[in-house]
């Protein structure tokens, strides 16, 4: 019968057609284009590359069943060249497709955390100590055209460093120079081979990349090497420092009760080191663009950034510092956080999830080993659960007496859901409103005279990328003259 037949999500006719789109404009801004071919072809449709299967979600009611429903059956991830450099074929969390080991590395991290939240290791006494160093950098330094961005990275990439390692950098040790240039240089060449990997017809990648990622990554495993190995030696104490520690004594227990698992798991060194890299890969560059958007932002909006500063004023003041059971009593920064992370998702396609049996969409069958493709960006601009999405108004997510935070739409999922949801989205938030506050109630932040701001549109890659701005940070007058 006509009504048993699978029915197949609508499929975009040919691949010429869809590669001239591509190179629009030069940069192929995927998440635009996914989001503008739903006129035609509608919210859910398919694209077949060569081998590749890819089905593009756009609306959240789907969204929500592959991620929540059915998040097992779509737990999968693809391999890919650069993927596969970067994390040794899949032994990471990110990148590594659903298995029982993966599941027992997620839990060790999620663990690792929550431990992490409280006692001496505060993540909330961290990330202070990074934003009390930052605003010291901003108020001492003498150079207008101190490099802000940077100046984020480091005190985003301190917070990793701490969580990891319980290591911090000081300004211009080599060793933190070199990690920042490998870090860009991942984030330049896997931005750019993902869309190869993701689009194998396009074969824009030039080996060149290739061997530069390959040399970066090198660097990357040499540091992560010298810190497995100096906590390895340091392991017979008792204390638990840090996410590696957490890892290693994992590896220790795993190696004790394995012989009692009829299916024994083994976390080899590789997964151990992978995901520590994984965690410090996915955690310095989403929140370091994140908060570059948020002060972009800012500087677009300068009445965003004086309610800000209203609200601090009223409900910390000047004779300490924010911290984060203050988050209830700052309503508009929290909403403002939201509305950044609602208008400019840094991970606007997610990361590609792999249905691992036949499964559906909506009334749509898909199947094995397709590809799902999440377009977050078009559900944090449906029209018809956003009131004027395009607009950037952190007091949609207030009610009325502008008190609290909710969420105006259920089309609304900056970290994931399921069991594939970011891990480190607490401690995101935490960095977010701590740097934010501290920021805030110390300066307020001006573009250069004379440069124009850069416009509010990303570019597509690993994260949704700004461009790069100076910022002028000018210490605000009641903390001048008050403290
Ligand atoms: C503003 C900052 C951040 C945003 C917006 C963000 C967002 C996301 C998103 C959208 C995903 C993909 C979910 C999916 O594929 O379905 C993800 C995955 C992930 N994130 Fe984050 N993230 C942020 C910060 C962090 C931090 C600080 C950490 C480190 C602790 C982290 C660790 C991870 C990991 C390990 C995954 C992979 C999870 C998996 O595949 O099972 N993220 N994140």
């Amino acid at each position: 019968k006509a009504e048993s037949r699978p029915k197949y999500p609508r499929s975009l006719p040919s691949l010429p057609i869809i590669g001239s789109l591509l190179h629009l404009g030069g940069n192929p801004q995927l998440h635009l284009l996914f989001h503008s071919l739903q006129k035609k072809y509608g919210s859910l449709y398919s694209l077949k590359m060569g081998s590749h299967y890819m089905v593009v979600v756009n609306h959240y009611l789907h969204a929500k069943e592959v991620l929540l429903k059915k998040g097992k059956t779509f737990a999968g991830r693809p391999h890919a060249v650069t993927t596969d450099m970067l994390t040794r074929d899949g032994k990471d969390i990110a990148f590594a497709s659903y298995s029982l080991l993966w599941k027992f590395q997620r839990k060790q991290v999620h663990t690792a955390l929550s431990m992490f939240r409280k006692g001496t290791l505060a993540l909330e006494k961290i990330i202070c100590r990074e934003a009390a160093s930052l605003c010291e950098t901003l108020s001492t330094s003498q150079d207008p055209l101190l490099d802000t961005a940077l100046e984020f990275n480091r005190a985003i990439t301190n917070v990793m460093c701490s969580l990891c390692f319980s290591f911090c950098y000081r300004r211009g040790d080599p060793e933190f120079e070199a990690m920042l240039q490998y870090s860009q240089g991942i984030v330049d060449t896997v931005a750019q081979e993902s869309l190869v990997d993701i689009f194998p017809w396009l074969q824009v990648f030039p080996n060149k990349d290739l061997a530069l990622l390959k040399r970066c990554v090198e660097v990357r495993d040499q540091l992560l090497q010298k810190q497995f190995k100096k906590h390895k030696e340091a392991l017979g104490s008792d204390s638990t420092n840090d996410l590696m520690d957490v890892l290693l004594r994992a590896q220790l227990n795993m190696e004790n009760n394995n012989s009692r698992l009829a299916q024994p798991l083994e976390l080899t060194d590789d997964h151990l080191l992978m995901t520590v890299g994984d965690i410090f890969g996915a955690g310095v560059e989403t929140t370091s663009t994140t908060l570059k958007w948020a002060v972009l932002y800012l500087l677009h909006y300068p009445e965003v950034q004086r309610k800000i500063q209203e609200e601090l004023d009223q409900k910390i003041g000047f004779e300490r510092h924010p911290q984060l059971s203050d988050r209830q009593q700052l309503p508009y920064l929290e909403a403002t956080i939201s509305e950044v992370l609602r208008i400019r998702p840094v991970s606007p396609l997610l990361i590609p999830h792999v249905a691992l049996t036949e499964a559906s969409i909506g009334e749509y069958t898909i199947p094995k080993g397709a590809q799902v493709i999440i377009n977050l960006w078009s559900l944090h601009h449906d029209e018809k659960e956003w009131d004027k999405p395009g607009e950037f108004n952190p007091g949609r997510f207030l009610d009325e007496r502008g008190n609290r935070l909710y969420s105006p739409s259920p089309s609304y999922l900056p970290f994931g859901a399921g069991i594939r949801v970011c891990l480190g989205e607490g401690l995101a938030k935490m960095e977010l409103f701590l740097f934010l506050a501290w920021i805030l109630q110390r300066f307020t932040l001006e573009a250069l005279p004379g440069q124009p701001l850069p416009a509010l549109e990303g570019k597509f890659g690993v994260v949704l990328q700004v461009q790069p701005f100076k910022v002028k940070a000018r210490l605000r007058a009641a903390w001048r003259d008050g403290v």
